[in-house]
């Protein structure tokens, strides 16, 4: 980007601000941009990722995400098959850090409050790996298409997604969640460098539009947390009014929240901490410390843009009036979604048994409990509280729904399982050009040879041919197909297609 399209008020602020730094950070302007992928370690570990196709990306580890990679920008990673099988998600390379200082633990309940379009809850589901749950909402409609489609691409399996504004969420979910991410809409003073369209954008988003929320937003979430649970708040601007000054005024009403520095080895990967002189007044004693333990990424700093992250951790003993509300919640009776009808009686899911009896490998009914609205069937992950006046989008993991009589599976099922948890797969191969024809929605000539069979779950007969297939590149699903007489009918999803 060029300098002089920055905005004014912004070059000058920052100049007071960061005064002999100044003519670095302008520098970075004029540095290329960085881009990042994350290996998505529900399918498979950066190791078996480097094993399988090293000549067509080149790679080189983020130092402070886990499973976070610099790529070059002609790898195009987005145009290739292991994209579509979800092996990997594109993110900014800083955008990767306020996830890895949430520490989440397997079994944890995650709530990632201002979701969408899915970075962030892509990459704590794969930290949670299938255990626990994972809450994900947002408050834009059109925004929350896009994290759907995201969490089903990376094969998540343990989470419910929601449309919703915080406080009608608050009594739902009062101190239930272990972790909480806030990642606040900002005034998005960080992202010029990579999106010019922000630098535009930057009067009408102000930052005191912007921090009204975020001040809201952290109080929202501090009602929805456990004991002893921690949220990150980050954003990806520079003001302080967004970032260390809204950590001061909520310590200052929440003291029983501390901040969490990072661990030894993030603290190591050229992060820089926050700066309690930014705060009007000055934070002075231990309000210095603990915004001094809050994190800055600097983009003349190190690779990557400009973000800020704080980890606050609530204090391990509740309050008398606290005690047992999460537990309370989650003991209310079974959910209804708004909008959608009642959950259908039992009977109504007979086609879905009959068919996971034959077409899968694994005891896919007993990993949650089935929810059902008109036709459409989802897995919810056990514990979840009563939904009743919540916007729910997706009520757990979309598996199928219901046409008289029969049940057909949803492309998020294919993308949720394991090849060996099909009966009946297609396996090609990344170098075959049929995986780009099927990814284009074509109908495939397919050798009933080709197909590798299995006894479904509850038998040991073997699969027909005939029937559902499970398409996979190099071993990971890509969507369903249908086999008959030497013809894969392609039934991958319009909206996924490859252009
Ligand atoms: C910085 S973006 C989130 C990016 C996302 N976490 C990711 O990693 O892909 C902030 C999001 O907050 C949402 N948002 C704005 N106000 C909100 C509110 N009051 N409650 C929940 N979400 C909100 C916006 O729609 C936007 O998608």
């Amino acid at each position: 980007m060029n300098v002089t399209q920055l905005p004014s008020a912004f070059t000058d602020k920052m100049k007071h601000m960061l005064q002999e730094e100044f003519t670095d950070f302008m520098a970075s302007y004029d540095e290329p941009r960085l881009f990042g992928l994350r290996i998505n370690g529900i399918k498979l570990s950066p190791e078996e990722f480097q094993a399988k196709k090293r000549e067509d990306f080149h790679l080189t580890p983020i130092p402070w995400a886990d499973h976070g990679f610099y790529y070059q920008e002609e790898n195009r990673p987005g145009k290739h098959p292991y994209y579509h099988a979800g092996l990997y998600y594109i993110q900014e390379p800083s955008a990767m850090l306020p996830v890895e200082l949430l520490d989440v633990q397997p079994n944890d309940r995650v709530l990632d409050l201002c979701a969408a379009p899915g970075g962030k809850s892509t990459q704590i589901a794969a930290k949670l790996g299938g255990t626990g749950t994972l809450v994900v909402n947002d408050i834009h409609s059109d925004r929350v298409k896009a994290l759907v489609k995201n969490l089903e691409l990376i094969g998540v399996r343990n989470s419910i997604v929601l449309n919703e504004r915080p406080e009608r969420m608050m009594s739902t979910f009062a101190s239930f969640f272990d972790k909480i991410l806030i990642d606040a809409p900002c005034s998005g003073e960080g992202m010029f460098r990579k999106e010019e369209d922000m630098a535009r954008q930057w009067e009408k988003h102000g930052v005191e539009v912007c921090s009204a929320m975020q001040h809201d937003l952290l109080r929202q979430a501090a009602a929805m947390l456990a004991p002893g649970g921690t949220i990150v708040y980050s954003t990806c601007t520079f003001s302080p009014e967004e970032n260390e000054m809204q950590i001061a005024a909520f310590l200052d009403d929440h003291p029983e929240f501390e901040v969490v520095a990072p661990s030894a080895a993030l603290a190591g990967a050229g992060l820089s901490t926050g700066r309690p002189e930014w705060v009007s007044g000055a934070a002075k004693g231990s309000a210095a410390d603990a915004v001094s333990r809050t994190v800055r990424l600097w983009p003349h700093r190190l690779k990557g843009e400009g973000h800020f992250a704080a980890a606050l951790r609530l204090s391990a003993a509740p309050a008398p009036a606290e005690a047992g509300a999460s537990h309370a919640a989650a003991a209310k009776p079974a959910a209804k979604h708004r909008g959608g009808g009642p959950a259908k009686a039992a009977a109504d899911l007979a086609p879905l048994h009959a068919w996971a009896a034959v077409e899968l490998r694994f005891p896919l009914l007993e990993e949650g409990k089935l929810v059902s609205f008109g036709e459409h069937v989802y897995m919810q992950p056990h514990g979840i509280p009563n939904l009743a006046g919540i916007k729910v989008v997706r009520p757990g993991w979309y598996i199928g729904s219901l046409h008289k009589g029969r049940f057909v599976p949803a492309h998020a099922l294919a993308m949720g399982i394991r090849e060996s948890e099909a009966v009946r797969i297609l396996p090609l191969s990344v170098d075959d050009p049929r995986i780009i024809r099927y990814l284009k929605g074509e109908t495939l000539e397919v050798d009933e040879a080709e197909l590798k069979l299995h006894s479904p779950v509850a038998s040991n007969k073997m699969a027909p041919a005939k029937g559902w297939s499970l398409v996979t590149v190099d071993g990971y699903p890509v969507g369903w197909g249908k086999w008959l007489d030497g013809m894969m009918k392609n039934e991958y999803p319009q909206g996924w297609r490859w252009t």
